[in-house]
């Protein structure tokens, strides 16, 4: 069996092999109920659930579900352990090893996929007279969402019509009919980027939509990587070995020779149909909340024997849309500011912002060497982020010390609730594009793509000058380190 981060199937075995999957064998319906148990999973950390008997299976077992495939584990120690085995880390892996894995890739030369002649992808094809998307088992996530969204954990794969970009990445879609979904295709995502390049040629965009792909390769589709990169090839290199792919049977697209299920066709650049409401990762279903968007034919269904669909509902916390969007944007962020010059340490999306703040640790002794002020530097950081795809998603840019852990809410909370003067140490961006989804946003007051944004000053001002004039008034703040031992040591005979 290959590794985990390598292959999906040998990543569910490892999740059995933790202790972190539940397998139910009784018939669950993928109506509802099947949701309904993820989302309790999810809203508890509680294991993985793995539905074996979904009502609609067809008889070479077309599909099972994975619900909560990359959400949090409850034993603290392990908490990071789904997305640890994602990426072929310890379980017990920190938040900050995670992404740092993550930006490993960026200074190394990309690893090519090798191609391969087949796979266990290609054991089962079926051709639409074969098949019928809502007969099999689509699941149907809320009760208010506007159709059954097959795909929450698949990962789309679409090519420039120049041939130079393979993009990777996961935008959700429901079905449309028997042998079509409509999806969300939204700017500034790079499907949307590319699907525009296929309109302004007047051609249909092909594309495969790969479900149980390489738990490695799902993270980087959910990562903001820079335009023009091809996923595969930062994978090869973060995995330090090739990535296998197999071509497509009905277009020359490649997918991952071990995924589940592979839909394989072409996305309209002129039909269109309504898609959503959908439950989505800010913790709303706005009523009536549906929009046109392409609609995708399904030429073609490959899939292994008894396939394992991946299903992330999302919504409140915590699931995929939080252990992975803000995060990994985070990832990407604090790169782009360190590749830039600026003194910041570690960048991180805390889950009680809705995934909808970066929290970035200064390095303050560097920050003084700049001899700046706060509005210029509040500005620097703003200007790159906020005027960038990467920034997209992140509606608040906390700027803390190196006395914060960014990784810890209650710390990013501490600093931002008593070091930002409200107003004053804020920067706005009104000019700047906004994420729609938002609910302040796409059902807010104001433009729904446009501005609401904010860097947010959380240095205190001497932080910027002579340094730190205060102690924390806590247990390791106010007291000396001998006297804190002592208390430690002596804390039982206390009688604690
Ligand atoms: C991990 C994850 C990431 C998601 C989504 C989901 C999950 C689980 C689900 C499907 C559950 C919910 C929605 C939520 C919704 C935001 C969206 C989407 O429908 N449309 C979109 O444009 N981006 C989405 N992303 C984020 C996207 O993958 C990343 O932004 C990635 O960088 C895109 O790759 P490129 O940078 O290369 O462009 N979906
Ligand atoms: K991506």
């Amino acid at each position: 069996m290959a590794l985990a981060h390598m292959e999906f199937r040998a990543f569910v075995q490892a999740l059995k092999d933790d202790g972190d999957l539940v397998e139910i064998n009784e018939e669950c319906d993928p109506n509802l109920e099947v949701s309904a148990i993820i989302r309790k999973v999810v809203e508890h950390d509680e294991r993985a659930p793995l539905f074996n008997n979904l009502k609609g299976q067809n008889e070479n077992g077309l599909w099972r579900i994975l619900g909560a495939p990359n959400s949090l584990r409850s034993d603290q120690r392990h908490r990071y352990g789904r997305l640890a085995r994602h990426l072929n880390l310890p379980p017990t892996s920190s938040m900050k090893e995670i992404l740092d894995k993550m930006v490993s890739a960026k200074t190394v030369a990309p690893i090519p996929p090798k191609i391969v002649e087949t796979g266990p992808c290609k054991e089962f094809c079926l051709t639409p007279d074969q098949f019928d998307l809502n007969q099999l088992p689509s699941p149907t996530l809320h009760q208010a969402d506007g159709g059954k969204y097959v795909q929450t954990y698949g990962m789309f794969i679409v090519r420039s019509p120049d041939g130079k970009w393979t993009n990777w990445s996961i935008a959700r879609a429901m079905v449309h009919d028997k042998n079509h979904l409509v999806g969300l295709v939204m700017p500034p995502q790079h499907i949307a980027v590319i699907h525009r390049m296929w309109k302004e040629q007047g051609r249909d965009m092909p594309y495969a939509l790969a479900f149980g792909v390489p738990p490695a390769a799902i993270m980087a589709a959910s990562m903001p990587l820079p335009d023009g990169l091809t996923e595969a090839e930062y994978i090869g290199s973060m995995v330090h070995s090739p990535l296998e792919l197999v071509k497509c049977e009905t277009n020359d697209l490649f997918v991952p020779s071990t995924s589940e299920i592979v839909f394989e066709g072409t996305c309209s650049v002129t039909e269109t149909a309504s898609e959503g409401p959908f439950g989505e990762m800010h913790g709303y279903v706005f009523r009536g909340d549906s929009h046109s968007m392409p609609v995708y034919t399904v030429n073609m269904i490959t899939h292994r024997k008894d396939p394992i669909m991946p299903v992330s509902a999302c919504g409140r916390l915590t699931d995929e849309t939080h252990t992975m969007i803000g995060p990994l944007a985070a990832a990407e962020i604090g790169y782009i500011l360190k590749s830039n010059g600026l003194p910041i340490n570690e960048a991180f999306s805390p889950f009680e912002s809705q995934v909808t703040w970066v929290a970035l640790q200064v390095d303050t002794d560097k920050l003084r060497a700049m001899k700046t002020t706060a509005e210029a530097f509040c500005r620097q950081v703003g200007d790159l982020i906020f005027r960038g795809k990467p920034g997209s998603t992140i509606h608040r840019l906390l700027l803390v010390g190196d006395d914060i852990d960014v990784y810890d809410f209650k710390e990013v909370i501490w600093a931002f609730t008593t070091r930002c003067r409200p107003v004053m140490d804020e920067y706005s961006y009104e000019d700047v594009p906004g994420f729609p989804l938002i609910p302040y946003m796409g059902h807010g007051n104001g433009p729904a793509n446009k501005g609401g944004k904010l860097v947010c000053d959380c240095l205190l001002p001497v932080e910027y000058t002579t340094g730190k004039n205060w102690e924390a008034a806590d247990f390791k703040g106010s007291f000396p380190p001998e006297l804190q031992q002592k208390v430690l040591d002596r804390w039982q005979s206390y009688g604690f």
